[in-house]
């Protein structure tokens, strides 16, 4: 029923499990499901991303086969650990790619580090591939490695979410936070969206269809923010075409990080909306 609807909710993507949220006995079913689920018309207009099992399992290769040829636009990678997990994942996709008649290049790659091993590798995952879109952390199988459990305050995934972060930034990538587990805990899941968003992600990866509206009002500017941010981006117009490197609007100084923070601002008021003040 989920895959059969899901496009309703106008998330930002869809992302399809193969991995840990499908039982073993249900691997090929829910295989073939997905496979049919990206060719549908009504998930056309939807980015879809499948987490597919690890290579090294013996559903790796055949859920690789079925989202490449299916026309997934990106492939999640789980518990990557290493440099290497990414370029074989990209070996195997850049075959099925070729094999099926698929543009060489054209399925992106999302690496999910899910262990302290994968941390200390956070830079080398990241620069792994031209593909990767974008590196993500996996908390639930992270705090296990730790061996402790997540807290409200996420002080034990301070440092993953930080490393997370400097290598996505530094590889020119996106970031994205890992799941809030309790579906219905919306004060708690608001509290740990904030925490993210100060740190710098780019988004979050949700499990309940009720999670996608605190998320984009969370991202999304004011009225007042979005008219502040046009009037900055207008002003560095105005005095480029000036040949004026530095301008004052309202008596505050606007160069070029604040003009960069203003078009971030726009971005995400084009793609959540405006929320209220
Ligand atoms: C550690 C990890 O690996 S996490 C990543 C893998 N796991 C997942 O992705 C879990 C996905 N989410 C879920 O299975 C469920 O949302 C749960 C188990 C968390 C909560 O289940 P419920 O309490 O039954 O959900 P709820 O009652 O809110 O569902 C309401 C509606 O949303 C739909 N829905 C719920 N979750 C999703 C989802 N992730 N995607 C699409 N639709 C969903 C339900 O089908 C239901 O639709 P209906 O009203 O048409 O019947
Ligand atoms: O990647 C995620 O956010 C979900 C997951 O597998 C984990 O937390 O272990
Ligand atoms: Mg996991």
């Amino acid at each position: 029923a989920m895959v059969s609807n899901s496009f309703i909710y106008q998330a930002d993507a869809v992302m399809f499990d193969l991995e840990d949220s499908v039982i073993l006995r249900e691997k090929d079913a829910a295989r073939r499901l997905v496979f049919h689920a990206l060719q549908h018309p009504l998930y056309r207009e939807t980015e879809t991303i499948v987490r597919v099992n690890a290579l090294d399992s013996i559903y790796g290769l055949a859920d690789l086969e079925a989202v490449v040829r299916g026309g997934a636009n990106i492939v999640r990678l789980p518990k990557t650990d290493t440099a290497q997990d990414v370029s074989d994942m990209e070996t195997e996709i850049a075959r099925i790619e070729v094999q099926c008649g698929r543009p060489l290049g054209s399925t992106g790659m999302l690496a999910a580090i899910e262990s302290a091993r994968g941390i200390t590798q956070a830079v080398q995952i990241a620069n792994a591939s031209a593909r990767l879109i974008g590196i993500a952390l996996g908390a639930e199988d992270y705090v296990r490695d730790l061996r402790t459990e997540r807290s409200p305050e996420g002080t034990e995934l301070l440092f993953a979410r930080c490393s997370i972060l400097q290598a996505a930034r530094a590889a020119g990538i996106q970031a994205f936070d890992t799941v809030y587990s309790q579906a219905n805990n919306d004060a708690g899941f608001l509290h740990e969206a904030a925490h993210i968003k100060q740190l710098g992600f780019d988004g979050k990866s949700l499990i309940n269809p009720r999670q996608i509206e605190l998320l984009h009002n969370l991202y999304a500017p004011t009225l007042a923010e979005r008219d502040h941010a046009q009037a900055v981006v207008d002003a560095a117009a105005a005095a480029e075409a000036e040949g004026l490197g530095v301008v004052s609007l309202n008596g505050k100084m606007v160069d070029s990080p604040v003009i960069e923070r203003a078009r971030l601002v726009l971005q995400r008021a084009a793609l959540s909306g405006l929320r209220d003040e």
